[in-house]
């Protein structure tokens, strides 16, 4: 599950706890294909077929939200000011964004219970739109994951979470039929709310036909096993994961270059850290490191949500053939409109707002 944490500003210590829990309309310049000087009616075919589909596996949780004044003592029950159930939880997410942006289809491959929350979840991923949840599956015997966050007036929270489907709900791991649609796809994407040994069955299907794996290290902390590390292409972790996963600091830009270093003789290729209000970095082994800052944004309301819409649109521009470079720049814009609404998935923004707000940005 998504972990509340303390991030590091360079102004000092600032405690940042976070919690996570239909078609893409598109003018044709919005597009991110070049203009095509067809060579051959089959070279123009392919340019103008959809890119792949995504497929993201991965969690799904309903996010019980109370505002208490305080946390109850024991034997105590206290009443709380308001309540509310959100879909999270990080595979839901980064579907749910991915459906927003990409311009070919999103699956999700989860488990959910069969019960209210489990309703809940693919009522919020069919309103999202774009996502295709016909792969997310009912557990019999499993509860579909839930957290209880509980929200101080300080803005502290503490979080208990119930693991369910998401833990308990694979039995026999992933489906014969979803392994082909793996196969299939552009791209995997992976996070750490679901057994290792599931997101290790998915990533070596997509290492078999050769699909780009992107792990985004949130969720458990145990550590990650290298059989594991070593099925992914891009690992994406924040600088509080990338500490926690190679035990080295991550206060400075060179102490995270040493990190991913660390990453790299681990057995994965390219590191994609994001840094917050300090953007990103990607580190691939044998370059230099490509630095992306923020778009800023013209208020930030709530940062829940940014690092699954960064991972997540990062998959989606790489799905479509651009550059390293371009695809940071996407995800920098589209978690930029993230940070300025209230929530995860009702925060992650559509195509149109980001290639919008890129172009009154000055890139393309
Ligand atoms: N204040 C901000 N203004 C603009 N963009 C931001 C801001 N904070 C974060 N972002 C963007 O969101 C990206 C991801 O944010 P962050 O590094 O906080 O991810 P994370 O730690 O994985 O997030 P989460 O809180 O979702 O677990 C950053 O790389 C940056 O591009
Ligand atoms: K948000």
């Amino acid at each position: 599950m998504a972990q509340a944490r303390v991030r590091l500003t360079p102004a000092g210590r600032t405690p940042a706890a976070t919690f996570l829990s239909g078609s893409n309309p598109r003018p044709a310049h919005l597009t991110f294909f070049p203009k095509l000087t067809p060579t051959s009616l089959s070279a123009a075919a392919a340019a103008n077929a959809p890119p792949p589909h995504i497929v993201v596996v991965g969690s799904a949780n309903a996010d019980i939200y109370v505002e208490v004044d305080r946390l109850p003592l024991i034997g105590e029950t206290v009443a709380a000011r308001a309540g509310r159930s959100l879909a999270g939880g990080k595979g839901a997410n980064q579907a749910a964004c991915g459906g927003r942006l990409a311009l070919g289809p999103t699956y999700l491959v989860a488990r959910v219970g069969d019960d209210a929350n489990g309703r809940l979840l693919e009522g919020a991923l069919a309103d999202a739109g774009g996502v295709r949840t016909d792969r997310v599956a009912r557990a019999a015997d499993a509860p579909s994951g839930h957290a209880v966050v509980m929200l101080m007036p300080d803005g502290q929270n503490s979080i208990i979470i119930v693991g369910g489907a998401n833990m308990e709900g694979w039995a026999a791991g992933i489906g014969s039929e979803d392994l082909e649609l793996i196969r299939k796809a552009g791209v995997l994407l992976l996070q750490r709310e679901i057994p290792d040994w599931v997101n290790a069955q998915a990533a070596q299907a997509a290492k078999s036909a050769g699909v780009p794996v992107i792990m985004d290290a949130g969720g458990m902390d145990t550590p990650l096993p290298r059989e594991l590390l070593s099925l992914v292409d891009i690992f994406s972790p924040n600088e509080t994961e990338l500490a926690r996963l190679t035990g080295m600091p991550t206060e400075t830009f060179e102490q995270i270059s040493m990190a991913a270093g660390k990453c790299h003789k681990m057995g994965v290729q390219e590191v994609l850290v994001k840094l917050g209000s300090q953007g990103s970095a990607l580190f691939v082994e044998g370059e230099e490191p490509i630095r992306q800052p923020i778009v800023p944004a013209t208020e930030v309301i709530d940062t829940t949500g940014a690092g699954d819409t960064f991972t997540s649109a990062f998959a989606v521009a790489l799905v479509e053939g651009k550059p390293k470079r371009e695809c940071m720049r996407f995800a920098a814009a589209a978690a930029s409109l993230c940070v300025r609404v209230k929530g995860a998935i009702p925060s992650m923004p559509d195509r149109k707002s980001v290639m919008k707000l890129l172009e009154s940005v000055g890139v393309e």
